[in-house]
């Protein structure tokens, strides 16, 4: 019987920089928010937790703040985050149950022992039981479907939101990898800077992630669509709209992509070549929402001569990670890192 099996209201959390997944043992992926809470600025009251928190970035009026408390995949905020993961830990399991979870959270590769030792006490004081911690690109290996135990060369390319994590995983273990903080929000500001440098004009954080969603591309593109874009003209200060170009958001997003890219060529440079022959035959699998920037798996099939596969999950193949994990008692004493009792 799995982990999960006689404590069914146990949970996988990935805890990410743009959204939060709970998978629960037995039911899969229950919620997905955006991780962003939106509170009263004076008493620090939470007004709203993530979805409807989301919409309120950028739109408050003077006494509430919509704060975004994980920064770099690591938490900056950490009454913050506790509050978001209490609420998310309620809302997945229920109120009724009287029994608290077993919780194990998805943190990136490079965390600090003092990083660690934050996502574990804000866990257990948002009302788990006992909480475990994995490493990203291990859980994103697993919810990927890779062979993670198999004396076999994985890689795989976690590309989340505040973060990229590359590794390679071999029976059980993470055998190099790299953590950098360049990611999707990396993207959205290099579009915020190059509206600027080039219009003169303030776009918000919102506006600029969904440019990149609908627009964005790592290599050129084919047509050159254009998309209104609206923002605030910096001399006059008054509302303006630009049409903006499919290949001016390639050139803006050239710099983080170029990041992501050296990171998965030093970490192919450092690969024994055993495990390398192994990733040639097999091919880099990426994970995490920005692995759907398009042409990005090109581009790196292309500059690396490795096959690339998108996973068929990007944005849940951590959090399902988590949960299998958590399923087998044998793979979850290999790929832990850290554990607490509440
Ligand atoms: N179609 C898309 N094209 C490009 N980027 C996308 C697309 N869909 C989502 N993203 C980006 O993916 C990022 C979120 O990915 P994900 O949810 O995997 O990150 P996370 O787990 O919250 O972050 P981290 O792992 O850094 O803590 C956001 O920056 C989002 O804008």
């Amino acid at each position: 019987m799995g982990f999960f099996g006689s404590f069914s209201r146990d949970m996988g959390i990935d805890l990410g920089t743009a959204n939060t997944l709970v998978y629960v043992g037995g039911r899969g992926v229950v919620l997905q928010e955006p991780s962003v809470v939106a509170m009263q600025r004076d008493t620090g009251e939470v007004l709203a937790v993530g979805d409807e928190a989301k919409q309120m970035i950028g739109r408050t009026p003077g006494n509430i703040v919509a704060i975004r408390p994980l920064k770099d995949g690591v938490i900056a905020d950490f009454d913050v985050t506790q509050s978001m993961l209490k609420y998310f830990i309620k809302k997945s399991i229920g109120s009724r149950t009287l029994i608290r979870p077993r919780v194990i959270v998805g943190v990136p590769s490079g965390v600090t022992e003092v990083e660690k030792r934050a996502v574990i006490d804000a866990t257990i004081q948002a009302g788990a039981r006992e909480a475990y911690l994995i490493e990203e690109p291990m859980a994103a290996a697993i919810g990927a479907g890779l062979p993670v135990q198999d004396p076999i060369g994985n890689m795989v390319v976690d590309i989340g939101g505040g973060t990229t994590e590359v590794a390679v995983i071999s029976l059980g273990g993470i055998v190099n990898s790299k953590s950098i903080r360049i990611g999707g929000d990396e993207m959205d500001e290099a579009i915020i800077h190059y509206i600027k440098r080039n219009y003169n004009m303030m776009i918000g954080e919102r506006t600029a992630e969904e440019v990149k969603i609908k627009m964005g591309s790592a290599t050129m593109p084919a047509s050159n669509e254009t998309q209104e874009v609206r923002g605030r003209d910096l001399v006059s200060g008054l509302p303006k709209t630009l049409n903006l170009s499919a290949q001016e958001v390639q050139q803006a997003l050239h710099e983080p992509v170029l990041g992501i890219l050296d990171a998965v060529k030093a970490t192919l440079e450092k690969t024994p070549p055993e495990l390398a022959a192994d990733i040639m035959d097999r091919g880099i699998v990426m994970t995490g929402g920005g692995s759907l920037l398009r042409g990005l798996d090109l581009m790196i099939a292309k500059e690396t001569g490795m096959p690339v596969h998108i996973a068929e999950e990007p944005l849940s193949c951590v959090a399902i990670g988590t949960g299998k994990a958590l399923d087998s008692i044998e793979l979850l004493q290999r790929v832990l890192i850290s554990s607490k009792k509440g």
